[in-house]
């Protein structure tokens, strides 16, 4: 299982406008004119089907293992749309005359891949673009492995997402597929969430908040050509900017201050104190985000190593949470875990009633990066697959043929050998681990802390006169992982507790 590197927080992009209560989360917060759409049927197939091309035929298996990595590469790149990169922002369409827009109007939660291209750095050390797309949403990760006897191989991994978008996508396509539906469904009185994920120098600052044509600036570009309108003149918008480091909120317009959110008791977020500010247009946002973007990570000290695993640990489990969350909504459970971390506790009022998401997985395309890219994508994929729309949808779109590639003949083995015993192949056993990978890799990464705060003290002298400090940091801080840990032992307890209940049946 390859490990789950640290990654960046999630980069979100929440805009609200007036009338809202102040206490409440940044989303728009006017009467809904619309009902709220169920989880299950928000994404209705043949709208989803209608806005694709169709996808060039895919290869098995079979084909790419006689082929070499450059040759595979060659034909990615003959299937590679015409470049779109030199369109201006200006040219996006006005709000009203998108035909992808409304398109997409009626999905609840879309999950999109971006690949970034391969910079400078990576052409220059010669490493290879290991990411290819096949048709409007589909990417294909070649994964160079070797085998025991030292020979080579490549393992093809395939996902499908609502949308993938090569290097030559420019933001103001992934703007018309991602962010204008959600600036639309604000306006009718709904709440919108946007946001980048992905490992660090894959691509989100790029995709969201590029000051000329980041999803930010053209979803505001578009708030504020709408709210000149006179029919939305009872309209005003305003923002607040906080950044969640280490599990806690910072205020990045007023001077960092630490910020608590509390559930209200009516099943609202509230983030008492947070500053926000009235915009009336593009240039003053701007000017906002500019300060609050200067306040963003700073003053936090030389990173140890320990110290950049605790953040990474710390984003694997507000993530995991999320996922969680969105699972529990999926299967329409009355509480979701919200809890879990303070992303999700902050996020919650976007997977509440009517509300749409749209979360942007950003990718490094090259093959140092395989595993990281490989941890986005399947993260990005079990949430999609919570949108109870993934296999049967796709069963008859262009991932009908994806190669079959290990394990092809093992359950013939283990059905000849006792037909009393359930049938557990090592497929099984694979899709569990993939499943839960976040999961078991977490508790893998706490334990390491542990051990490695453990030798710091070993290092220090017994009768020194730090050793003391360090024991009582250790232990306080023992605490504070075990805790956290606690949370991702008992996601774990309960998936192990449905796969034997499944089994049982
Ligand atoms: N789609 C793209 N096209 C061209 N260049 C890109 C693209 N995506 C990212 N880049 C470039 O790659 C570099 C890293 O991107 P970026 O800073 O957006 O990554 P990040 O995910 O925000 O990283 P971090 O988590 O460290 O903040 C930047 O120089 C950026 O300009």
């Amino acid at each position: 299982m390859p490990p789950y590197s640290p990654q960046r927080s999630p980069k979100t992009n929440n805009v609200y406008s007036k009338p809202y209560s102040p206490s409440r989360s940044p989303v728009h917060r006017v009467q809904s004119t619309r009902s709220p759409i169920s989880p299950r049927t928000g994404t209705p197939k043949s709208i989803i089907r209608s806005n694709l091309t169709p996808s060039p035929k895919r290869r098995t298996q079979e084909d790419y293992s006689s082929m070499t990595l450059e040759e595979y590469i060659a034909i990615g790149k003959q299937n590679t749309p015409k470049s779109e990169a030199n369109k201006s922002p200006t040219r996006s369409k006005p709000l009203e005359s998108s035909t992808h827009s409304t398109d997409l109007r009626d999905q609840r939660i879309r999950v999109c891949v971006r690949k970034r291209p391969l910079n400078k750095s990576e052409v220059l050390s010669k490493e290879k673009d290991i990411a290819q797309l096949s048709g409007l949403r589909t990417i294909d990760i070649l994964e160079p492995k070797v085998r025991v006897d030292l020979t080579q191989y490549i393992e093809q991994h395939s996902f499908t997402f609502d949308n993938v978008f090569d290097i030559d996508s420019s933001n103001i396509t992934i703007y018309q597929k991602t962010t204008k539906p959600l600036v639309e469904h604000m306006f009718e009185g709904g709440k919108s969430t946007c946001f980048a994920f992905g490992q660090t120098g894959s691509g989100k600052t790029y995709t969201m908040l590029d000051p000329k044509h980041g999803l930010y600036t053209l979803a505001v570009m578009d708030i504020f050509r709408l709210l000149n309108r006179g029919r939305y003149s009872h309209l005003s918008a305003w923002v607040s900017y906080y950044e969640i480091y280490q599990g806690q909120l910072y205020d990045l317009l007023n001077s960092k201050n630490k910020l608590i959110p509390r559930d209200d008791g009516k099943g609202n977020v509230v983030i008492a104190g947070l500053k926000k500010v009235q915009v009336n247009n593009v240039d003053t946002l701007m000017k906002v985000c500019d300060y609050a973007g200067s306040e963003r990570g700073t003053d936090r000290g030389k990173d140890s190593d320990a110290k950049v695993r605790m953040e990474g640990a710390e984003i694997n489990r507000s993530l995991l949470a999320l996922k969680e969350c969105i699972r529990a909504l999926d299967q329409e459970q009355k509480r979701a875990p919200f809890r879990g971390s303070k992303l999700t506790m902050v996020l919650r009022d976007s997977f509440l009633g009517n509300s749409k998401t749209c979360m942007i997985a950003t990718i490094s395309p090259n093959t140092s990066n395989s595993d990281h890219t490989l941890n986005t994508l399947r993260y990005a994929d079990r949430i999609k697959e919570f949108k109870g729309e993934s296999d049967t949808r796709l069963a008859c779109s262009d991932v009908q043929d994806a190669p079959e590639i290990e394990f092809m003949d093992t359950q013939e083995d283990i059905t000849d050998e006792n037909t009393a015993l359930p049938q557990i192949t090592k497929e099984h056993v694979k899709s569990f681990l993939n499943e839960h990978w976040i999961e078991i890799h977490e508790s893998e990464e706490y334990l390491k802390i542990a051990k490695e705060m453990l030798r710091d003290i070993n290092l220090a002298s017994m009768d020194s006169d730090d050793f003391f400090v360090k024991y009582r940091d250790y232990l306080t801080k023992l605490y504070n992982l075990l805790e956290k840990k606690l949370f991702t032992i008992q996601c774990l307890q309960n998936k192990i507790k449905e796969e034997l209940c499944s089994d049982d049946e």
